[in-house]
């Protein structure tokens, strides 16, 4: 079953993502996305997911890879997590194979709708609120907009801005389940910040 509680890997420089990881996957998180910044060297991109995949076989959580399909086959990881200028969603499936995890991003219904007929096996929805994690990303969509990408079939993940406070509303409006990096990498405790929004999503 696709995990509810999504946390993405803050690799930004001076913070220890695979600690932050270790933490988060012994308080019970069932899936990471690893997410390296742009401009990361391939290498070191394969050496930061096959870290935070051997942690994830460790905890039986569920390994995604963000936007790169070759190194998801590198590490033997769970699936991919693309976006709109990665990989379309069914060149990946062709080199992932069936029983792959893949999720793809959606702005809006028609996104959501096209990524159900790409042969995505959820959605990841948002900015659903401001963000300082990520750049350039467009209007937040708040969950009304959510409300609209979550109903057309496939589970939605919400993502951008993302707290623990914020999590009923986001369940309201018909999310399966939310992505955060900050609710987790910036708390002053990622496992005890993992527990209450494991919580919040029970
Ligand atoms: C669960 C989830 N949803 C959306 C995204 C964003 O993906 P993308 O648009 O490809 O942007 P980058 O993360 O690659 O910068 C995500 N990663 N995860
Ligand atoms: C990686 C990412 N993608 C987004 C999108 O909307 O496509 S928002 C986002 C960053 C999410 O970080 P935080 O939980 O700290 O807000
Ligand atoms: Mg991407």
């Amino acid at each position: 079953m696709l995990g509810r509680l999504h946390v993405l890997t803050d690799a930004r420089p001076g913070r220890d993502a695979v600690a932050v990881a270790r933490a988060a996957l012994a308080a019970g998180a069932p899936l990471f996305q690893v997410r390296v910044e742009d401009g990361v060297h391939d290498r070191d991109f394969l050496d930061f997911a096959a870290e935070v995949r051997a942690l994830c076989r460790v905890y039986g959580a569920t390994c995604l890879i963000n936007d790169r399909v070759d190194i998801a086959l590198a590490v033997q990881a769970d699936g991919v997590h693309l976006g709109a200028f990665d990989l379309p969603v069914s060149v990946a499936r062709r080199l992932l194979g069936s029983s792959a995890i893949i999720g793809a991003t959606s702005r809006d219904a028609a996104g959501a709708r096209a990524a159900l007929v790409d042969g995505a096996d959820y959605v990841g929805v948002g900015p659903c609120y401001h963000t300082s994690t990520k750049d350039g990303l467009p209007d937040p969509i708040g969950p009304a907009g959510l409300e609209l990408a979550a109903h057309v079939g496939l589970p939605a993940i919400a993502i951008g801005g993302v707290t623990l406070e914020r999590v009923p509303e986001l369940l309201e409006a018909g999310a399966y389940g939310v992505a955060v990096v900050g609710a987790v990498n910036s708390a002053d405790d990622p496992g005890v910040a993992t527990k209450a929004l494991l919580k919040a999503l029970s």
